[in-house]
C-alpha cells in the first residue's frame, strides 16, 4: 500500500469498505494509523530538502518532507545492547507503505512520541547490511532521552533531510561512530529556521481521537 495524507474520513470510509472482517473503533484506529503516512502534496512546501552539503539521490528529495505516523513495534534489540544508540521500529505495514522507490538510507527530522514534545531524530531506512536483515526495517533514533521504553505507543515523525546512503562497517564501533556523526549533523541542520518551522507543524498537533472522526 502507498499513499499519500488523504481526507481521514475518505480513507476511514475506503478502508471500511475493504477491511468489513474486524469492526470497531479500535480497528479503525489501527487502519488509519497505518494509512497515515505521507508526504503531503498539498503542503506548500517551505524549503528544498537538504542532503547534508553532498548530492543526494533525487528518490530520496522528491519525497521529503515526508510525513509518518504509526505504532512502535520491536525489532532485533541490538540498538540499546549493542549500539547504544535504541531506534523505534515502525510495523512492516507502515514500512510498506512507503513510497517504493525512496532511497533507502539515513535521513534527519522532527519526532514526537503520542502526545508528548517534538525533538530531533534521525532515522535509518533499508536493511541495515552491517547486520545483513532480510527485511527492510524504518527506524527512529529520536535525539532525547527517555525515561522508559514506548513500545506501542504512535510514533509521528517528518523526514526533512538525507544524510548519507547505508553501509556495510568493519566493525560495530565504525558503525557506531558514524552513527555519532549522524546525529551531530542531523542536530547541527535542524537549527536552521526552515527546519524549526516543521517542527511547528499541526500535524504534531493532531490527537488521533479527532483523525478518527474526520474532524
Ligand atoms: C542514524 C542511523 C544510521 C544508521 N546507519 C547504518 C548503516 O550505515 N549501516 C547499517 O548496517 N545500519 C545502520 N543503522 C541501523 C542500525 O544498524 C540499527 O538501528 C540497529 O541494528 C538496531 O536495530 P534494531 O532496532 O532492530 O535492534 C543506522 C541507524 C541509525 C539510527
Ligand atoms: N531516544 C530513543 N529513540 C528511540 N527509541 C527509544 C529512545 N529511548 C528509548 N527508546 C525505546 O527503545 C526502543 C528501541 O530499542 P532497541 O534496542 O533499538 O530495540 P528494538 O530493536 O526493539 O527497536 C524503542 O522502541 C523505544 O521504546
Amino acid at each position: 500500500m502507498q499513499s499519500r495524507l488523504v481526507d481521514p474520513t475518505a480513507a476511514l470510509l475506503a478502508l471500511r469498505k475493504s477491511s468489513s472482517a474486524q469492526e470497531g473503533p479500535a480497528r479503525e484506529l489501527s487502519l488509519l494509523v497505518a494509512v497515515e503516512v505521507g508526504s503531503r502534496a498539498s503542503r506548500p512546501r517551505p524549503h528544498r530538502p537538504c542532503a547534508g552539503g553532498r548530492s543526494a539521490p533525487a528518490a530520496a528529495m522528491r519525497h521529503l518532507p515526508y510525513f509518518c505516523r504509526g505504532e512502535v513495534v520491536r525489532g532485533f534489540g541490538r540498538g540499546s545492547k549493542e549500539l547504544g544508540i535504541p531506534t523505534a521500529n515502525f510495523s512492516e505495514q507502515v514500512v510498506e507503505s512507503f513510497p517504493s522507490d525512496i532511497s533507502t538510507g539515513i535521513y534527519y527530522g522532527w519526532a514526537c512520541v503520542g502526545n508528548g514534545d517534538v525533538h530531533k531524530m534521525v532515522l535509518s531506512i533499508g536493511w541495515n547490511p552491517y547486520y545483513k536483515n532480510v527485511k527492510k526495517s524504518v527506524e527512529t533514533h529520536i535525539i532525547h532521552t527517555f525515561k522508559e521504553d514506548f513500545y506501542g505507543e504512535i510514533l509521528s515523525i517528518v523526514i526533512i533531510g538525507y544524510i548519507r546512503p547505508e553501509k556495510n562497517f568493519d566493525s560495530l564501533d565504525a558503525l557506531i561512530s558514524a552513527i555519532q556523526d549522524d546525529i551531530g549533523e542531523a542536530n547541527r541542520k535542524l537549527d536552521l529556521p526552515e527546519h524549526l518551522k516543521l517542527k511547528e507543524d499541526n500535524f504534531f498537533h493532531m490527537p488521533e481521537s479527532k483523525l478518527v472522526n474526520g474532524h
